[in-house]
């Protein structure tokens, strides 16, 4: 049995987005405060939407935060599937606009040929990073660390800030922060919501075998401080 994260419940939706955007920005005007600027890493998916839009609104020092994606699709930055087009439409926006932003695509036509650059982009992140918010799939992978792709080994071994990685069951390669990456940070938050993904999180606290559940790596470690945030 794996020691729980911390894990807070919400009633709602919107109290959770709240009182986590709170937190969030907190966080990051303490790093800016403390050390000048503050790196935050952000997850796609549907989930953070609303978690962005708050956050947007935020009196934080947003110009000198340094914001990244934990994962992205290998599609243009316009495509519909782009977290670096979730990012930009939902959370650069309002007091946030000028937030520094540093998306992982590039011109590059796969993400194992751009993960080089992508690592260059990425060298005067703050690191650790400050803040993390992380999501989860119902099969338990975050970030992209799919379960079922042939490089879920590497993702979760590598020194290498990124790995490339062609999940089966999702469409689009993508390239994905590494698991060495992540847990380098002051504080990760997993985000989740509904009762299948309280299914999923409770079935991944069974055991240890990241491999199968790569949400493991990151509830299954104690180095970094991980608070679970769910509503229904
Ligand atoms: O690129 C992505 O898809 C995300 O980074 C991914 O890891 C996401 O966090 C989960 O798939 C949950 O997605 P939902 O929030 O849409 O359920």
């Amino acid at each position: 049995m794996i020691k729980e994260s911390v894990f807070k419940s919400f009633d709602d939706k919107a109290s959770l987005e709240n009182q986590l955007a709170d937190r969030i920005a907190k966080q990051l005007q303490e790093a800016v405060d403390t050390r000048g600027k503050a790196s935050f890493i952000v997850s796609g998916g549907s989930t953070p939407v609303k978690l962005f839009q708050i956050l947007s609104k935020k009196n934080v020092e947003w110009s000198d935060v340094y914001i990244t994606l934990a994962d992205e699709r290998w599609v243009d930055a316009e495509s519909d599937d782009s977290n670096e087009r979730l990012v930009r439409t939902h959370l650069l926006q309002n007091k946030a606009v000028n937030a520094k932003f540093r998306g992982l695509k590039n011109m590059f036509s796969s993400p194992e040929e751009g993960c080089s650059m992508a690592i260059e982009q990425l060298a005067n992140f703050p690191r650790p990073f400050d803040v993390v918010v992380l999501g989860m799939g119902n099969d338990g992978h975050t970030c992209s660390w799919f379960p079922c792709s042939k490089e879920i080994d590497e993702a979760l071994s590598t020194d290498k800030l990124c790995v490339a990685v062609t999940p089966g069951t999702a469409p689009n390669s993508r390239l994905s922060l590494s698991k060495t990456a992540i847990l380098a940070s002051r504080q990760i938050y997993l985000h989740i919501v509904g009762e299948q993904k309280l299914t999923v999180y409770r079935q991944a606290l069974e055991n240890e075998d990241a491999n199968s559940m790569p949400i493991r790596a990151v509830l299954g470690q104690h180095k970094t401080p991980v608070d679970v945030y769910w509503s229904a």
